[in-house]
């Protein structure tokens, strides 16, 4: 038995079943409404997290709702180019991707973490399939440009970085129908089939926002957005979300992560949360108990 439940074996049964019980009003509230989760490479580095995440995503599918995961895959891209003697480079939260680097993209994305979080669903008894965003035209990109923050006015080209044209949620929902769970690789495709490298946080926001979720949950490495003096804050508004972009407070991997979870509440998703994926079962913690955790955001 593994570690986690021997201590389970010492809770009273009186508290097992009041955590049980717990779960029942948001079972009925979430019942048939669409979670997407996006699951960070920080928050599967290890076998365990894996594993509970897999079970997790099974339970919320077997009591009623929709999950569809979109994943990134930020430190298994960096473990895979430093094997052929390259090292990555982020400006503003975004890879800088030349073709070498896309080719790598392309099979850690949509081959190798992809197929794990799908063997991992199948084997604890869940059906996931995998899609990348050629599946069903499922992602249509266009390249994307970033303003020089030194220079105003000025673009930098980053490469096969990829923006969200459009979605096209037909396959996705043809799946959930299904009762299969789609697991999502943030690459995108262009008009004239190029493949293009998107931040996994902007596609869990837009597919969170196209398939009209009830909850967008992201899971990272970090216990949510934290203030100048590391203190977590647990609700944001947009205004104060400006705040932090102003003072730069909130830098790196957080700034898309921020600016797609503020995207997706102002397009009506109803609870969005930036979680730690760290944590074990923090997902059915934050949906499925009173546990309040990580960083909401807001709209207003
Ligand atoms: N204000 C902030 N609060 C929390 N994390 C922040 C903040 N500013 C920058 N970060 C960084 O953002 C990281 C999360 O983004 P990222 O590494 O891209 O995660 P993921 O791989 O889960 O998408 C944190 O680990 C932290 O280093
Ligand atoms: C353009 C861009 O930055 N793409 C990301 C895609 C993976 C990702 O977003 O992974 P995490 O969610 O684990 O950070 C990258 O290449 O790392």
């Amino acid at each position: 038995m593994n570690a986690p439940l021997k201590e389970l074996q010492d809770v009273s049964p009186a508290i097992k079943a009041e955590v049980l019980a717990q779960a029942l009003p948001y079972i009925k509230k979430y019942h048939g409404k669409t979670i997407v989760i996006k699951y960070g490479g920080n928050a599967m580095t290890e076998e365990r997290l894996k594993e509970g995440f897999a079970r997790d995503v099974i339970l919320l599918k077997l009591v009623g709702m929709n999950p569809v995961v979109v994943h990134g895959g930020g430190p298994q891209i960096d473990d895979a180019l430093k094997k052929v003697g390259k090292a990555g480079t982020f400006i503003q939260g975004m890879r800088v991707t030349d073709e070498e680097t896309m080719e790598v993209v392309e099979w850690v994305l949509g081959g190798e973490v992809q197929q794990d979080i799908v063997m991992l669903i199948n084997h604890f008894g869940g059906q996931a399939v995998g899609l990348t965003g050629k599946d069903g035209g499922l992602i249509h990109a266009r390249k994307m440009m970033i303003p020089n923050k030194e220079k105003a006015g000025e673009m930098l080209d980053i490469g096969f970085v990829g923006e969200i044209e459009s979605i096209n949620p037909a396959v996705v929902k043809a799946l959930q129908d299904d009762a299969f769970i789609p697991v999502i690789s943030p690459i995108g495709f262009g008009e004239d089939g190029q493949a293009y490298n998107i931040n996994a946080d902007l596609v869990a926001g837009k597919m969170a926002e196209i398939l009209k979720a009830e909850k967008l949950v992201m899971m990272t490495n970090i216990p949510g957005v934290m203030d100048k003096n590391g203190n977590l804050l647990t609700d944001l508004t947009a205004r104060e979300i400006d705040a932090l972009f102003a003072d730069g407070t909130i830098s790196g991997g957080m700034l898309p992560k921020i600016s797609s979870a503020l995207d997706a509440a102002k397009s009506g998703v109803n609870s969005v949360h930036i979680i730690d994926g760290r944590i074990e079962h923090s997902l059915l913690l934050e949906i499925l108990t009173e546990q309040a955790f990580g960083t909401m955001i807001r709209s207003h």
